[in-house]
């Protein structure tokens, strides 16, 4: 018994490694992406239309999401868009009826909508940190209550969280933010371990962690210029290319790029004052300090008017398009 499981452990350890996974194949699969207006959304739709999976997209920018649909249509693949606002549970469960009565069930869930408040925590309208945890968080309650029964019929099925490094270690500012994704990564855990616990070895889990992406979301977000160099922000493309091909190969896990490994399991292991000195080394500590200053300098440049869509998007400016809906 005591061998079965270390062989297993082992196996595990090396073949994760060294080992080069099959990809599976996702032609004729439905894929719902949250979040398919945005940067990295827009790419996942892209990545799974060329892969031959018919497509769900849902946004609370119906544009943005309208867009995709017409770029993934032209590879090829059935899609259909909804406009969907995340932090609203209503919306989420209605709009799931609506897949179901349109398209059928969903097989490939990717959890990719986020948002981020963008201001100190002291400074921020409270509605604007419920909203970070609503989307980024209480949403995958509610996505996976829609979809994963359906799964659980099949035992067949994919659920995809796009979390963040900063679900797995942390940085000052963003508080919003972590709370939201280290609560996304314990979710995801969780309702890995229920699925395998079920013996429901047919539905699968890939939590993706990426660094600091290229998309505008963090706009202003560094490190130590000297370290910049080493860790540069990511390309959205190689970021997607590489949680696909960890979805693909069914990988549970993923940090973009493999060096944050290294903070998430030296934060663990290493004592407080010495994370913090390391921080303070690579310029961590006060990383979200820029990013924060660029929203605060948007918003005090900004008139606000209902009627002005180019103020919406960004994160930090108090008005929310997705409540006018
Ligand atoms: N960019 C980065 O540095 C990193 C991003 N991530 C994560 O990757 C994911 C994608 O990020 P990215 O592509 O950069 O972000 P984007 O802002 O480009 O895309 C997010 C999309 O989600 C939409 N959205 C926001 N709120 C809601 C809502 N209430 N209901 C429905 N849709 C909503 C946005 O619409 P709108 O634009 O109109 O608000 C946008 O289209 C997020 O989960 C983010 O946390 C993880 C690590 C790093
Ligand atoms: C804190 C910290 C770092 C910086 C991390 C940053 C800047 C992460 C940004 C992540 C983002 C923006 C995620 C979005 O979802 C280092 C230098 C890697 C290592 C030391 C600890």
């Amino acid at each position: 018994m005591t061998d079965y499981y270390l062989f297993v452990i082992i196996y595990y350890v090396f073949g994760e490694t060294f080992l080069r996974p099959r990809l599976k194949c996702v032609d004729g699969e439905l894929c719902l992406i949250t979040g398919a207006g945005g940067a990295l959304g827009r790419l996942f739709a892209l990545e799974f239309a060329k892969e031959g999976a018919d497509l769900v997209l849902w946004d609370c920018n119906s544009d943005a999401n309208e867009h995709t649909a017409r770029l993934a249509r032209e590879l090829g693949v059935q899609v259909r868009a909804y406009t969907v606002d995340l932090s609203k549970r209503e919306s989420i469960y209605e709009a799931a009826e609506e897949v179901r009565a349109d398209v059928g069930c969903v097989s490939i869930l990717v959890n990719n909508a986020g948002v981020v408040a963008g201001r100190r925590l002291l400074d921020c309208p409270d509605e604007l940190l419920e909203r970070t945890l609503l989307v980024n968080c209480h949403a995958l309650f509610w996505m996976t209550k829609a979809f994963l029964p359906q799964m659980k019929v099949k035992n067949h099925g994919h659920m995809v969280t796009v979390a963040s490094a900063l679900g797995l270690f942390s940085t000052a500012c963003v508080e919003d933010y972590c709370a939201s994704k280290f609560g996304a990564v314990g979710f995801h855990e969780s309702l890995t371990h229920e699925l395998l616990a079920e013996n429901l070895s047919g539905i699968k889990t890939t939590l993706v962690c990426p660094y600091i992406v290229d998309t505008g979301m963090f706009a202003g977000c560094e490190i130590r210029k000297e370290l910049r160099g080493l860790i540069p922000p990511l390309e959205p493309l190689y970021t997607v290319q590489q949680a696909m091909k960890a979805i693909l190969a069914e990988q549970r896990m993923i940090c973009i790029p493999r060096l944050m490994y290294i903070p998430f399991l030296t934060r663990a292991l290493l004592p407080w004052e010495a994370n913090v000195a390391t921080y303070r080394f690579m310029g961590g500590d006060k990383c979200m300090l820029p990013f924060i200053k660029n929203i605060e300098m948007k918003n005090s440049s900004h008139v606000q008017s209902p009627l002005d869509s180019s103020s919406l998007s960004q994160p930090g400016l108090f008005m929310d398009k997705c409540k006018d809906q």
